[in-house]
């Protein structure tokens, strides 16, 4: 996925302010920077979520594959199933395990009911969750912890077979064993998938991503190769946010 020139208004206030970004495919990218800096907003813009929203608009290009999905003959259903997105409350649908994953696939496609099952152990596998929850199917998805229930999100947007997973702050709302599950998760996905993680946690993005990108202000201040961006940043910015001197 490649960014570029990417401006984004919510209404008058200018939140992106021309970012130019590579998401090299089957690599992890992570994105910080402090409160406010537009993290959020560009993985909003990387759906198209804004289209929901009157008075938000984007400008420039993000080109997956060469399409560029701001254009708005993009077909926004065809690409949610290529560009899924988890957020950071993990957010089940009131309804059976089975039907969670279920539910996001028949958006997409037809499958029989052979291939479905086959495709919700696929989906709950990858997302280290199948071995925890394959005699409870049929159980409501609210009854799972809330790291459990952060992996079903994340089986439900792995088993449309997305070319590019969003993360919100995946682990925010999760306890330090649930956080190093879904990390070991995501280091695992990186084999078939294109990430981007925004996460506040330092050594989250020091462990998790090949790629950092600090944001401060809505402007892209630098990106780098992890070891590089956390041990000898090029801006000054990076450097004082990464020791704590603000943010
Ligand atoms: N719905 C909205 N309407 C107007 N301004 C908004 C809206 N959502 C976000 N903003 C503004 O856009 C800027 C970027 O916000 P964004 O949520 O992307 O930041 P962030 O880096 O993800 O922050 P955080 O780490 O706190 O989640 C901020 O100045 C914010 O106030």
């Amino acid at each position: 996925m490649t960014i570029r020139k990417l401006r984004f208004w919510y209404g008058e206030k200018l939140a992106l302010k021309g970012i130019d970004l590579d998401l090299p495919a089957r690599q992890v990218t992570g994105l910080i920077g402090p409160s406010g800096c537009g993290k959020s907003t560009l993985l909003r813009v990387l759906n198209r979520m804004y289209s929901l929203y009157p008075g938000q608009r984007a400008e420039g290009e993000v080109r997956l594959d060469g399409e560029n999905i701001l254009d708005n003959r993009a077909d926004l259903n065809a690409l949610r199933a290529r560009i899924g997105m988890v957020f950071q409350k993990p957010t089940p649908f009131p309804m059976t395990i089975r039907e969670n994953i279920a539910f996001g696939i028949r958006l997409h496609e037809r499958l029989g009911r052979a291939e479905m099952a086959t495709r919700i152990e696929w989906a709950l596998t990858r997302a280290a969750l199948w071995d925890e929850v394959k005699d409870r199917l049929d159980t409501s998805a609210t009854g799972l912890s809330g790291g459990q229930q952060q992996r079903l999100c994340i089986a439900r947007t792995i088993a449309v077979r997305p070319e590019v997973i969003l993360l919100d702050e995946p682990t925010s709302a999760l306890d330090p064993i649930s956080t190093a599950k879904v990390e070991e998760l995501i280091d695992e996905l990186k084999q078939d998938f294109t990430i981007a993680i925004v996460t506040h946690n330092m050594q989250q993005a020091a462990r998790c991503a090949d790629q950092v990108a600090f944001f401060y202000l809505g402007d892209l201040v630098e990106v780098a190769p992890a070891a590089q961006l956390f041990t000898a940043p090029r801006e000054r910015r990076t450097q004082d946010y990464i020791t704590g001197r603000f943010g």
